[in-house]
């Protein structure tokens, strides 16, 4: 099928109604309907996907009255953490996309049979307590400590949930305002069954060049101006949570490293403030070599350490062994593509997934922390409670 699309300035105003969201600042994506939706499953679902964009893009019939990098025919991804699954990845191209860049603002028409927004009018109310998720989870690092200990693995990410009923589909528009207006330096999304406000790019693409900030490492914020240095500077001198960024950025770059002409990650990392919590940081840059896309790299990025552990393969098993939840989306990649092969995906952080139907919805809240050698069980529950304050204060006000 060939695309029809249109692209042409438009004023810079949000839409009110909106169903696909990536948005950081004062730059911001919102799709309207769906035009496209290509969707795949298991082990190859990146490259499948990849396949099926890169067909959709040359056969597309384009009328590009802009003619900005960038701006053009766009799909939102969001693709599952795991290959197994029960969750679809998908490509999403709605019927109109609406582009926020600084003051200036375009839209992107796709003339399609496709499907008009869902209506959501039910507003979700409060997260359960997650008690027993929480006692799971510390027997979990447990577990997963003591494998580590005898040098079966590296670094596991373990995650935990919390879980809110809903009699109806969600309306995430509220939750999703108030996350961009606290969270202005994170990346806030909602595609498909995928939201939060996430801090880590895992890829962006402009004109040949690619940037990530790997994430690894984290402290709670202190309230006194002091006590909250002091703990930004333990952060960057504790050798646990050096050790545990230094996976993550190594495996980064060996991974990149293939598909660029040249990379290059800072020299040390730096301290992230968001408002809940401190994050050990490393800006990661590099050059494309020609013809390669983001997807080609991502399907090898992902999972990354930051999420999954090292040894991947030895991380994800035991993941999948102590883990009584399916991740979906959460922790994989969330973003946007673009034709002209610009453009961004985060990984889904801070926030959670939707899934249901009729009126029978659940808003799964997901947080999860890298598992080292020397990581206390309680200690790792109370990462997790501080990352969860994110989707807490989107959906029932307060930060608490
Ligand atoms: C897994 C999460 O976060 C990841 C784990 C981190 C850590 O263990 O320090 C920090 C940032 C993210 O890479 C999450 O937010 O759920």
């Amino acid at each position: 099928m060939s695309l029809k699309v249109t692209i042409r300035r438009t004023s810079p105003q949000a839409p009110e109604n909106f169903d696909q969201l990536f948005a950081r600042k004062s730059k911001a994506l919102f799709g309207q309907g769906e035009a496209l939706r290509l969707s795949a499953r298991g082990e190859n679902r990146i490259l499948e996907l990849n396949n099926a964009w890169r067909e959709v893009c040359e056969t597309a019939q384009i009328d590009d009255q802009v003619l900005l990098a960038g701006v053009g025919l766009t799909a939102f991804a969001t693709i599952t953490f795991s290959e197994a699954s029960s969750f679809e990845s998908v490509l999403i191209v709605p019927r109109r996309l609406v582009i926020i860049s600084e003051d200036q603002g375009f839209e992107v028409l796709v003339a399609a049979e496709g499907s008009e927004s869902e209506e959501t009018t039910v507003l979700p109310g409060e997260f359960g307590s997650g008690s027993r998720s929480a006692e799971r989870f510390k027997l979990g690092v447990e577990q997963a400590v003591a494998k580590i200990s005898e040098h079966e693995l590296e670094k596991v990410v373990l995650s935990r949930e919390l879980v809110m009923l809903v009699p109806g589909k969600p309306d995430l528009r509220p939750a999703l305002s108030r996350l961009r207006s606290r969270y202005p330096d994170c990346w806030t999304y909602q595609v498909d069954s995928v939201f939060g406000a996430s801090p880590e790019l895992l890829l962006r693409a402009d004109r040949g060049e690619v940037s990530a900030r790997v994430l690894a490492g984290t402290a709670g914020r202190g309230t006194d101006p002091d006590v909250d240095r002091a703990i930004s500077s333990s952060l960057t001198h504790s050798h646990k949570n050096i050790h545990e960024h230094q996976f993550a950025v190594s495996s980064m770059l060996e991974e990149l490293s293939p598909f660029c002409d040249w990379v290059e990650a800072d020299s040390e990392p730096f301290s992230l403030a968001l408002p809940d919590l401190w994050h050990l940081a490393t800006d990661v840059r590099g050059k494309l070599k020609p013809g390669v896309t983001l997807l080609d790299v991502v399907a090898k990025l992902h999972p990354t350490a930051a999420v999954a552990g090292t040894p991947r393969d030895k991380a994800m098993a035991l993941i999948s062994e102590i883990e009584q939840h399916d991740r979906g989306g959460y922790a994989g990649p969330v973003g946007w593509l673009a034709q002209d092969g610009s453009g961004e995906l985060a990984i889904a952080l801070r926030g959670g997934v939707v899934e249901g139907s009729g009126d029978e919805y659940r808003v799964r809240a997901l947080a999860g922390c890298g598992i080292v050698a020397e990581s206390e069980p309680e200690a790792e529950l109370a990462e997790t409670e501080l990352k969860f304050r994110a989707v807490r204060y989107a959906f029932e006000g307060e930060s608490k």
